[in-house]
């Protein structure tokens, strides 16, 4: 679908870029020839997908174990990176979520989810650009929100509120920041099979219908889509796009708050709750 060498002479960092959606779009970037950085708490993980990107063709690979919850830790990464060459891209992607009754979620619960996705997101995204406003570099940001942030969502509020404030901070970071030539935009996947998402939204008992029929176009999405979307974006191609959220569900969110994936929990019993929780759904 690209030139080869698309990425060429690009450096990116992928939050949670160890497995899930992160790991397809750093291994896309590879191929198109970009250096990749990616983050995670889990080091196992990272060792692992490290070798991937270097056999996918990533002209150089760094991991970092670090919990994007913590701007200290962050700032040490980022010094640790520029030290040995400035990133041309970021990639928030890391997340953290859960299904739960909104009333039942303890602020610890709360603060579990919003201190990664939106806490998490901003520390990095300002973490890279004030080295690129101090450097004269411009840059790229692109932030992995969901419909959510426009839809909302329910028994994921957390979730949904701190995609939100992500997808108010790419508009408003494309107008402050694009005098620097940093751009600022988003992704808003729909249904991405992956093991952090099935296993933290799915609970047993919870698909009312059939996960395909939740989509128009009635079947969920394949990583290799997202990720060209995600390759164009970060690369020169989209050089004059700026502030804008694409979305890439099959036209699953025009059914109305993100489909029907949701209907299952009104009727969801406490053991069933219990459960889910519990990571056994
Ligand atoms: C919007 C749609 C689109 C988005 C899709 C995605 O993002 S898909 C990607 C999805 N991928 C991922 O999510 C991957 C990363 N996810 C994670 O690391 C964990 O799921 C995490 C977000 C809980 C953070 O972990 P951690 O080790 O920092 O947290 P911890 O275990 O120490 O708990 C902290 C607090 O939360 C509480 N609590 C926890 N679970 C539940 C629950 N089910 N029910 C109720 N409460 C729950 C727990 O009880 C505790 O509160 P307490 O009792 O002390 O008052
Ligand atoms: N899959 C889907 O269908 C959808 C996904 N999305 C969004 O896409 C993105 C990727 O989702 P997906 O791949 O499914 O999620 P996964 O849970 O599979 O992956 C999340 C990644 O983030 C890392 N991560 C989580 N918390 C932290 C933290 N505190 N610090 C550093 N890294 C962290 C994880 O690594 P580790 O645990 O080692 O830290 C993991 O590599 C997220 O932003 C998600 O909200 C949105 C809509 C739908």
């Amino acid at each position: 679908m690209f030139r080869d060498g698309l990425m060429s002479g690009k450096k990116v960092l992928v939050t949670g870029g160890g497995s899930g959606l992160g790991r397809s779009f750093a291994l896309r970037q590879a191929e198109l020839g970009a250096e990749i950085v990616i983050c995670g708490r889990r080091q196992a993980v990272l060792d692992e997908t490290a070798q991937d990107l270097l056999r996918a063709g990533a002209p150089s690979v760094d991991i970092f174990s670090c919990d994007i919850r913590d701007a200290a830790a962050i700032d040490e990464m980022f010094d640790a990176i520029w030290a040995k060459g400035p990133l041309t891209g970021l990639i928030n992607n890391a997340a953290g979520n859960f299904v739960a009754r909104t009333e039942r979620l303890s602020p610890k619960a709360m603060d579990a989810v919003l201190n990664i996705v939106l806490h998490g997101s901003l520390y990095c995204t300002t973490a890279a650009g004030r080295r690129w406003i101090e450097g004269g570099q411009p840059g790229t940001v692109l932030s992995v929100v969901s419909s959510a942030a426009t839809s909302g969502r329910a028994f994921t509020v957390p979730s949904a509120a701190a995609k939100a404030g992500v997808l108010a901070m790419t508009k408003s970071l494309a107008v402050e920041w694009g005098p620097y030539n940093i751009r600022t935009v988003a992704v808003a996947p729909g249904l991405f099979p992956t093991e952090g998402a099935w296993g933290n939204l799915r609970p047993d008992g919870s698909d009312k219908i059939p996960q395909a029929m939740e989509v128009p176009l009635r079947r969920l999405g394949d990583h290799s889509e997202i990720a060209n979307l995600v390759a164009y974006l970060m690369s020169d191609e989209a050089g004059y796009i700026s502030g804008e959220c694409v979305t890439i569900d099959g036209g699953r969110d025009l059914l109305g708050g993100g489909g029907s994936g949701i209907l299952g929990f009104f009727d969801f019993t406490d053991a069933q709750w219990e459960t889910a929780r519990k990571g056994k759904g």
